[in-house]
């Protein structure tokens, strides 16, 4: 089974609380478009846009005309031009030569004539061309006036389309309960405008959801950045939620990072309860089947059942567990571990450690006590703290991440029980918040029910967004 598919269906109880409250943040308030009236408002628009771009080709064609005449014109106006100044030499040496002959004269009023002639002929085409132009100025403006009336049509079939939808959409108001009931087979969609009081209605969605308030609000406003006034329908706002959660998610989903020390000392701490026992079962196995030499230390040796648990655990895994007799020091039982670790030449050694928080420096003693004496094998030891944090705890995950860096030093988080609760924003609350790397999540109380951390596909489980 794909990962993503299992997480969907195993991360999360029920649907996610997000997605289930989406739907009617949208629906309140929001308006059912039906989409085959937006398509054919988008076509008339369209073919609207093609008139006036014919109308406007054929009025470019126009004034190329015009232009073309208006040069022949000039042209004209050149030829009659020149036709003038060669009379006015003519005539000009016909007064120098009065005493020409006869047939000179005649030959010269001849031309004098022809130039008359000439001149005249001109004068009627250029009177003729005026004409012409007129013509097509005449034309120019009825071209624009038809393509007024197009715009002015079209403005109005747009008006008549806003109508019609404004009025679908009245008479679409239940639009949940039409679509429901199958009323119609219009595909419909339903979208709200994103205004101040949506802002807040998804915030307290997403507070409901665990997110912490502080965190809530910087999801909103980056979501809401840009869009304000935009209508937005459950899908796109899901979408919109999963990529600003993937973004504050991304920078902490980091494995558990091995290192070639042997042994690597993992510490795991948390509260009792938090699936400490069962994560390290899990893990065990994990490492196990990736080829690594695996040992466990009980170090919760106050509780009898504990260490029967992780023996349990030890034995489904195929890792050996090291225990204690109840009600002995931990930290001698972790000496002694690392020694056989090393022994054994174990490539990871993991300790469960106790998680009662009732008595806190109790509890910190006990801790520094575990870390003092394994650093006298190895002063680099524990290689890596993990703390397990149980998701059905909500918001109170936050105050023992802060209480567990008080006491030990942690280096990665392990979010368990995700399959128990609707919720699972406290793991964003927390990537913001803190920003420790997230190694794995639990998704149920199978050996083979931890997974590693992918913001995507956690993203989209906890709003609901199908990818
Ligand atoms: N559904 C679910 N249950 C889990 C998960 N992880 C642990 N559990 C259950 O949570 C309960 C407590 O888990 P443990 O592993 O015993 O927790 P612990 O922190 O070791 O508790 P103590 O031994 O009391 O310190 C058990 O019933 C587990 O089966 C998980 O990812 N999903």
């Amino acid at each position: 089974m794909a990962f993503f598919k299992k997480l969907k269906d195993r991360m999360f109880q029920s649907s996610s609380k997000i997605e289930a409250g989406l739907d009617a943040i949208v629906e309140d308030g929001g308006v059912e478009e039906d989409v085959a009236a937006a398509q054919v408002i988008e076509a008339a628009a369209s073919d609207a846009a093609e008139v006036e771009a014919q109308a406007r080709a054929a009025l470019d064609e126009q004034a190329a005309v015009v232009a073309q005449e208006e040069a022949r014109i000039a042209e004209f106006e050149r030829e009659v031009q020149a036709a003038e100044r060669v009379e006015a030499q003519r005539q000009h040496a016909a007064e120098l030569e009065d005493v020409a002959r006869a047939e000179e004269r005649d030959r010269l009023a001849a031309d004098a004539r022809r130039a008359e002639d000439a001149q005249q002929e001109s004068e009627a085409r250029k009177a003729e061309l005026a004409r012409q132009a007129s013509v097509a100025a005449a034309e120019q403006a009825q071209r624009a006036e038809e393509l007024r009336q197009a715009k002015a049509a079209r403005s109005a079939e747009d008006a008549r389309l806003e109508a019609e939808r404004a009025e679908r959409e009245k008479a679409a108001k239940p639009g949940l309960i039409g679509r429901l009931l199958g009323r119609g087979d219009a595909k419909t969609v339903v979208r709200r405008e994103l205004d101040d009081d949506m802002l807040e209605r998804l915030e307290e969605l997403l507070i409901s959801a665990d997110m912490g308030v502080d965190t809530a609000l910087r999801v909103t406003s980056n979501m809401a950045e840009g869009r304000f006034g935009k209508r937005l329908s459950t899908q796109e706002i899901k979408e919109l939620l999963a990529a600003e959660i993937t973004r504050i998610m991304e920078p902490v989903a980091r494995p558990m990072p091995l290192y070639p020390t042997k042994p690597q000392v993992v510490l795991v701490v948390g509260v009792n309860g938090s699936g400490k026992t069962t994560t390290i079962g899990k893990l065990a196995s994990q490492f196990q089947a990736a080829g690594k030499k695996v040992v466990i230390a009980a170090g919760d040796t106050f509780r009898a059942a504990a260490v029967e648990q992780l023996q349990v655990w030890g034995d489904r895994a195929g890792v050996p567990v090291l225990t204690a007799p109840e009600g002995s020091d931990p930290a001698s039982l972790a000496f002694d571990a690392m020694e056989q670790a090393a022994c054994d030449g174990a490539d990871l050694l993991m300790i469960d450690t106790a998680g009662r928080l009732q008595n806190r420096a109790d509890l910190m003693e006990e801790l520094q006590k575990i870390v003092r004496v394994i650093r006298k094998k190895d002063p680099d030891a524990p290689h890596n703290t993990l703390l397990v944090l149980d998701a059905t705890t909500g918001q109170n995950a936050l105050s023992q991440v802060k209480t567990f860096q008080e006491l030990a030093d942690v280096t990665g988080l392990i979010m368990t029980k995700l399959d128990g609760t609707a919720k699972g924003g406290v793991l964003v609350a927390l990537a913001d918040k803190f920003g420790l790397p997230i190694h794995a999540i639990g998704v149920g109380e199978q050996i083979d029910d931890l997974a590693p951390f992918d913001p995507e596909d956690f993203a989209a489980a906890l709003t609901g967004l199908d990818r």
